[in-house]
């Protein structure tokens, strides 16, 4: 079985994948939408891609693509710690801009905001690939946050060790599949989930509210609420919405029935357990 992910290896994104799967091959992707089009093209039979930070809230990338992709289904989700660390080529006595993934340069923006308020930023594709950048190019002034693997991995020094906002940083990672069935892991479980995307019908007062009295009177636990942008124009919203409990059929099917009656369009985006993955 091919398991992508979000490489190159040693990001973040890999040490959760080696973890769930460490018989597989793991295929590097060099995005999270490259991950999507591997599993949808049948290239691979599942991804490992990141979903929330305990930091920074929500991979908005990976939330949009779950409503873009038709048929794609998360089968787990597994949360795994994330400590982070500045690293910079031997050769170089200093350096003159940060490079790394935008998650972990806001889980580490007032590390940063202390130390090197004004020293350049730079997006990149991940930590990883931020390390391998840095590692390549040492006529450069440059350093990379990147995890202590990807240090070791591509010949680094680090030179401020944990530099995460928080000192508990989680992000749960989901993976994904074309295929509806969840995926149980042999990782302590620490609860069970269904995420639907919902899109309200017409604008009017109380819709969301509406919305949610469909699980309240039924007594189901939403666990997470998010509205993201559906891009077309300003004030149109998709709501994630996890409901948090076991499946139960009949329950459920008819939560879902009475939604789509009320005009609202509902996709099923899957029922699945998360698990806690080791550092
Ligand atoms: O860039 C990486 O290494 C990733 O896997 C994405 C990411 C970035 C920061 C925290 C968790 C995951």
């Amino acid at each position: 079985m091919k398991i992508a992910y979000l490489g190159p290896q040693a990001s973040f994104t890999q040490l959760a994948a080696s973890q769930i799967f460490p018989e597989n091959e793991l295929i590097a992707e060099s995005s999270i939408l490259d991950c999507f089009n591997a599993v949808k093209n049948g290239e691979v039979d599942k991804a490992v891609v990141p979903l929330e930070n305990s930091i920074e809230g929500t991979v908005s990338m990976t939330l949009d693509y779950l409503y873009d992709f038709e048929n794609i289904f998360i089968q787990t989700e597994a949360i795994m710690p994330i400590s982070h660390q500045l690293m910079m080529h031997p050769a170089n006595e200093d350096f003159s801009k940060i490079i790394s993934h935008p998650q972990a340069l806001a889980q580490t923006f007032h590390f940063r905001f202390n130390h090197y308020k004004n020293t350049l930023t730079q997006d990149y594709s991940s930590t990883s690939a931020a390390a391998k950048l840095v590692s390549e190019n040492p006529q450069e002034k440059w350093a990379a946050i990147a995890n202590s693997y990807a240090a070791k991995l591509y010949g680094l020094k680090v030179i401020h060790k944990n530099i995460q906002d928080f000192e508990q940083n989680h992000t749960k990672f989901i993976i994904i599949s074309k295929k509806r069935t969840s995926l149980n892991l042999n990782f302590p479980k620490s609860s069970e989930k269904t995420s639907l995307l919902v899109t309200l019908p017409e604008d009017h007062a109380g819709g969301l509210h509406q919305v949610l009295s469909v699980f309240a009177w039924r007594k189901m636990n939403l666990s997470k609420i998010e509205s993201r942008t559906m891009k077309k124009n300003l004030g149109n919203y998709f709501f994630f919405i996890n409901v948090a409990s076991e499946w139960h059929p009949v329950l459920s099917e008819n939560a879902l029935e009475e939604l789509r009656l009320f005009g609202a369009d509902i996709k099923f985006i899957g029922h699945y357990n998360e698990y806690i993955l080791e550092d």
